[in-house]
């Protein structure tokens, strides 16, 4: 299981982590920290004037197809995606399976005016406070790699030290733990994190079961406008995209066309 092993590989970088500097050290820094986390609720729900939201994500590698760039460079991408109309960059800080790095938020934040989000596999209240310090104006909790406890825990001490959280769900019972925890930004997997198996139709089946009012973020395989106009009309706010931003010719050009998807 993919994700069981990603989370164990976490869990002992975390340990490492945690002895080269402690959690009040890691926090001490905060009192130097220039960057303020932006709301990003305002950014990332969909109004008339500007309905599809984009959160374009910087991604070298994945676990499903391993390299996706070769010529990685982070922070041209992310300026790319910023000058281009993105209403949030997704910064993949995994190090192992994603190939990604907690010093991209960094740089990225320092150059790139857009709110970033930190993607990574967060079990603890380390990584939460690391994600402020690095520069994430929000960060992902996954419901299927946490209990209703933890998922409540780590989603209240975000919110606690002003980071915004995208809860990730794949199922009813992720949803119901995301509806528990008080969720207000919830994203919908279409990949399947243990097989890797794409279900395009997942927003039709949980975006009626979610109360009005949330924040719908449709994730994963999203690689074409019909889709976009697809799932708007049935509620997304916004797209988690990653892949598909990495291999077209473009940045500019796709952005522009996913953003004006609805016109
Ligand atoms: O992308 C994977 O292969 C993957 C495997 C296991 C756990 C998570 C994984 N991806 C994280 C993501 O959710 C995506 O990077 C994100 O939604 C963008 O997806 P895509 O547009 O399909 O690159």
């Amino acid at each position: 299981m993919i994700l069981d092993e990603i989370i164990e590989k976490t869990k002992e970088d975390l340990q490492r982590r945690k002895i080269e500097i402690p959690l009040d050290l890691l926090g001490r820094s905060l009192a130097s920290n220039p960057y303020a986390p932006r709301d990003v609720k305002k950014y990332l729900t969909s109004t008339k004037e500007e309905p599809v939201r984009i959160i374009a994500e910087v991604k070298k590698a994945s676990p499903s197809k391993g390299i996706i760039k070769e010529d990685f460079d982070p922070l041209a991408i992310a300026q790319e995606y910023s000058a281009n109309g993105a209403n949030a960059i997704s910064v993949l800080t995994e190090p192992h399976y994603f190939k990604g790095d907690l010093e991209y938020l960094t740089q990225i934040r320092r150059y790139v005016p857009t709110p970033l989000l930190r993607k990574d596999f967060i079990v603890d209240k380390y990584q939460i406070v690391e994600a402020l310090v690095y520069g994430a104006d929000f960060i992902l909790l996954i419901a299927k790699a946490l209990s209703t406890k933890e998922l409540k825990e780590l989603y209240e001490y975000a919110l606690y030290i002003g980071l915004e959280v995208l809860v990730e769900i794949h199922d009813k019972e992720d949803l119901t733990k995301a509806m528990k925890c008080g969720a207000n930004i919830v994203g919908i997997n279409h990949r399947n994190l243990d097989t890797f198996e794409m279900d395009m139709q997942l927003c039709d089946k949980l975006i009626p079961m979610i109360p009005n009012g949330k924040i719908i973020v449709a994730e994963s395989g999203v690689s074409n406008t019909e889709t976009i106009k697809r799932l708007s009309s049935i509620g997304a706010d916004a797209f988690l995209i990653g892949e598909h931003f990495m291999r077209v010719p473009s940045i500019k050009d796709e952005l522009e066309t996913f953003k004006n998807a609805i016109n």
